[in-house]
C-alpha cells in the first residue's frame, strides 16, 4: 500500500498518515512495526518515554525497506529540557535507536512551568545543522508558545503533533499551522477506541462509504489535511487503517464529524498538563 505525501516547510517529505507505537514493546512490539512498514507505513512515532525506541530501530533493520525512505520521529522529554540537555538526550535516542539520524524530533510536551523550551528548541537548530536531525518540530504546543518559538528564533516548527480528532477538531490551532506552514499531526486520532467509533454519524458516514468506522475518521484527518498516526499492534487493522486514500467524504460528510466537538479526551491541556 503507498500512502501518499506532502512536503514540509523545510521541504522534507511527510506521509499523509503514520503509525503511532505507544504501548509497543518487546518482541510483540517489534513485529507490530515491521508489520506497519510491511503494510506501507513510513511514518514512526516513538518517544523516550514510550520506552520503545529500541523495539523501533531494531524493527528499522528487520525491515526490508531502504532506511530513508522511512521517517522516523522520536521526542524530548521534559526532564531533558534545557539546551546541553536535548543534545545529550537526542544522542541517547539515537543509541537507543541504533541510528545516525533523526528524521522528524519534537518536543513532546511544552512543560510551560520548568520554562525550558525555546532552549530546547535552539538545540533542536543546532541538531539539525550538525546533520543529526533532518526535521524539527514540536508537540502540544499553543498558538502562543508556536509565537513565542519563531519570533526568538526565526524558526518555524515543521510539525505540531497534538490532541486531535472529532470530538476536538482543535480548529483555530490548525487555522494558524496553516498559516504559517506548519504540518498539523494528530495524536489518539481514533480517541484510543472510544465510544467514538460507534457514535451515529461516524457509523453512517462508514455506511455511506462501505469502509469501518476507524476508516471514515482517519480519512476526516486527512481531509482536514493532518495527518493521523493511529496505533495498532495488529496487522489486519493497520492495514485498514492505512487504507484510507481510494475514497473521499463529501464537505457535509467532514462537517457533520466535526459537529462531534466536546472537547479534550483528559485533562491534557498543555498550558497546565506536564509530563517529564
Ligand atoms: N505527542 C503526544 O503527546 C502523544 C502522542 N501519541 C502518539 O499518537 C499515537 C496514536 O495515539 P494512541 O493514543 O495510541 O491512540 P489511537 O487513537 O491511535 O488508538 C489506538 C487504539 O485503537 C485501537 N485500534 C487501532 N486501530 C483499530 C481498528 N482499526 N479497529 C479497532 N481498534 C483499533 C488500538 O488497539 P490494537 O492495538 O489492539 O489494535 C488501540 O487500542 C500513539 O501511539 C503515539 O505514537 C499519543 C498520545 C499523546
Ligand atoms: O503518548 C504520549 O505521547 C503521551 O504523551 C502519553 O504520556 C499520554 O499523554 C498519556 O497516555 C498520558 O496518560
Amino acid at each position: 500500500m503507498t500512502i501518499p505525501t506532502v512536503t514540509l516547510n523545510d521541504g522534507g517529505v511527510f506521509p499523509e498518515l503514520g503509525f503511532g507505537t505507544y504501548k509497543l514493546h518487546g518482541k510483540e512490539g517489534v513485529d507490530a512495526v515491521v508489520s506497519a512498514i510491511d503494510t506501507g507505513y513510513r511514518l514512526l512515532d516513538t518517544a523516550v518515554n514510550y520506552e520503545n525506541e529500541q523495539e523501533v530501530g531494531e524493527a528499522v533493520r528487520r525491515s526490508g525497506v531502504d532506511r530513508d525512505e522511512l521517517i522516523i520521529t522520536t521526542k524530548v522529554p521534559g526532564r531533558d529540557h534545557g539546551f546541553d540537555e536535548t543534545l545529550a538526550s537526542a544522542r541517547g535516542s539515537l543509541d537507543r535507536l541504533g541510528l545516525d539520524r533523526i528524521d522528524l524530533y519534537l518536543i513532546h510536551w511544552p512543560n510551560p512551568r520548568v520554562g525550558r523550551y525555546l532552549d530546547t528548541w535552539k538545540a533542536m537548530i543546532r541538531l539539525r545543522e550538525d546533520g543529526l536531525v533532518r526535521s524539527i518540530g514540536v508537540s502540544n504546543f499553543t498558538e502562543e508558545m508556536l509565537t513565542e518559538l519563531i519570533d526568538e528564533t526565526g524558526v518555524t516548527p515543521a510539525v505540531n503533533q497534538v490532541e486531535l480528532h472529532p470530538y476536538f477538531g482543535q480548529s483555530a490551532l490548525r487555522a494558524f499551522h496553516a498559516a504559517h506552514g506548519i504540518r498539523t499531526e494528530s495524536w489518539s486520532p481514533l480517541t484510543r477506541r472510544g465510544e467514538l467509533l460507534s457514535e451515529q454519524v461516524v457509523t453512517d458516514v462508514a455506511a455511506a462509504h462501505a469502509v469501518s468506522p476507524t476508516q471514515a475518521v482517519l480519512r476526516w484527518h486527512v481531509q482536514l489535511g493532518a495527518t493521523p498516526i493511529p496505533k495498532s499492534a495488529h496487522a489486519g487493522r493497520q492495514r485498514e487503517n492505512a487504507d484510507v486514500f481510494s475514497f473521499a467524504l463529501t464537505d457535509d460528510e467532514v462537517a457533520a464529524l466535526s459537529g462531534l466537538e466536546r472537547g479534550r479526551l483528559g485533562d491534557m491541556d498543555p498550558r497546565t498538563h506536564e509530563e517529564m
